[in-house]
């Protein structure tokens, strides 16, 4: 098969399938190590796709920067827990774009032939950085430019929400009521962190962080892995009348340089977004798309994420969280996993409430965090590194 993305040709063998995913309980897991965090979200993978470590042909794995585990190297080191030993094993990583980056990596293993059973093991352990896990996003950014500014995270997001407040005309209620709608998610999620039923006027007088971010506004630091089965269609027909099918992938990275981008929009995402829906045959996404699991480590990114996937138009996704069009009972169900806000923020390892909830939801496995509206294609977007990539999955029950 061959197909044209944008400019880039590409060569598909096969079509990719998900037929199983993993994730443990977000927390500080002070008291387990990155390759135990990994082994169980591998296991609970292996078991829901009915197949044995011994069935996996090639694993990748995904993990942001080797300084929250302290651990330099930080691929070699969970090798171990990850299945990867005496096997074809990589490591890929675009910061906090990581968690839907490893599962392209999978699907180029599977969609390529190298791989029949391809294993996608992410994991991050933000509690053994010391004093806080802030202080190792201090490292990240231009020796010479912008680190003598002494940035945080928390900082850098207080400018981006200010920017897309101010250009489309919107108040921090509106933006709060993403925080509510995914805490109050979040409470069917068997992994989650900080799901809690809480009102705009608890975000809205939660502690100032660096205004106008409030710490209800904010994902927290967490410890967790996650893990997806990726095969090919004739062993997803021999595991489950219900695979769950790859239909397009994209990823785009813009400049580094804060000035150089219009901070009101992540373009970013719009172009990771262009590719994927061209590959999956998607003209109208806000009428294709039936659920979707934006990035949502701040509140005000899924509203930003949700207009660069063309899922809102520019300023539009408040209007359409507070008309409950988002909720997970409207018309588009946006992180109805409780997303990052709820579930929690281990960054890489954001896989498991991310395409492994689209997933789930695809397969009709979410449970109580199934949505009320009939699926068939859903997707998936993380975003991170210099806070200038976009990764982005659809997926679909279809064929
Ligand atoms: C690409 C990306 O994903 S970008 C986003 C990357 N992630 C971040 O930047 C993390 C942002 N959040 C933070 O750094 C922190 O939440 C802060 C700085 C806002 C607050 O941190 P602190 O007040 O120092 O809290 P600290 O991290 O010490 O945790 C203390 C407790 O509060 C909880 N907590 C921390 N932050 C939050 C939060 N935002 N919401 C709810 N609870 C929280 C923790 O779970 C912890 O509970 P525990 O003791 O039971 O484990």
């Amino acid at each position: 098969m061959f197909e044209r993305i944008k400019g880039l040709k590409f060569h598909k063998k096969q079509d990719v399938a998900i037929v199983g995913a993993g994730i443990t309980l977000f927390r500080r897991r002070m008291n387990e190590t990155g390759k135990e965090l990994s082994y169980y979200a591998v296991k609970q993978a292996l078991e829901e796709a009915g197949l044995e470590i011994s069935d996996i042909d090639m694993v990748v794995m995904g993990s942001a920067p080797d300084s929250f585990d302290g651990i330099h190297m930080k691929g070699e080191y969970l090798l171990d827990g990850s299945g990867g030993s005496n096997r074809p094993y990589m490591r890929v990583f675009v910061g906090g774009g990581t968690g839907v980056f490893a599962p392209i990596a999978g699907y180029w293993h599977v969609a390529s032939g190298l791989a029949d059973v391809c294993l996608v093991i992410t994991e991050e352990k933000m509690s053994s950085v010391h004093p806080h896990p802030q202080s190792a996003f201090k490292y990240i950014w231009d020796p010479i430019l912008d680190r003598p500014l002494n940035p945080n995270l928390i900082w850098i997001f207080a400018l981006e929400m200010r920017r897309y407040m101010h250009e489309n005309n919107i108040k921090h209620e509106d933006i709060a009521l993403v925080s509510v709608k995914n805490k109050g998610n979040a409470l069917d999620h068997p992994a989650a962190q900080v799901a809690e039923k809480i009102t705009v006027e608890d975000v809205l007088s939660s502690e100032p962080m660096a205004l106008p971010v409030r710490r209800l506004d904010v994902s927290p630091p967490s410890d967790g892995a996650s893990a997806l089965i990726m095969v090919a269609p004739h062993i997803a027909r021999q595991l489950t009348d219900e695979p769950v099918w790859v239909d397009g992938v994209g990823w785009a990275l813009d400049t580094t340089w804060w000035t150089n981008r219009d901070l009101y929009f992540p373009r970013y995402v719009a172009e990771a977004a262009k590719m994927a829906y061209k590959m999956a045959h998607i003209t109208d996404p806000r009428k294709e798309i039936d659920v979707a699991e934006p990035y949502d480590p701040f509140d005000y990114k899924e509203l930003h994420h949700m207009e660069g996937l063309g899922l809102a138009k520019k300023g539009e996704a408040p209007i359409l969280t507070r008309e409950g069009v988002t909720a997970r009972d409207g018309d588009l169900p946006v992180c109805p996993s409780g997303g990052l806000l709820g579930v929690g923020n281990p960054i890489a390892a954001t896989m498991g409430v991310k395409v492994a909830e689209i997933y789930w939801q695809l397969a009709y496995r979410a449970g109580k965090r199934q949505v009320a509206k009939e699926v068939t294609t859903g997707v998936a977007q993380a975003w991170g590194d210099l806070m200038q990539v976009g990764t982005v999955m659809v997926l679909s029950n279809k064929r």
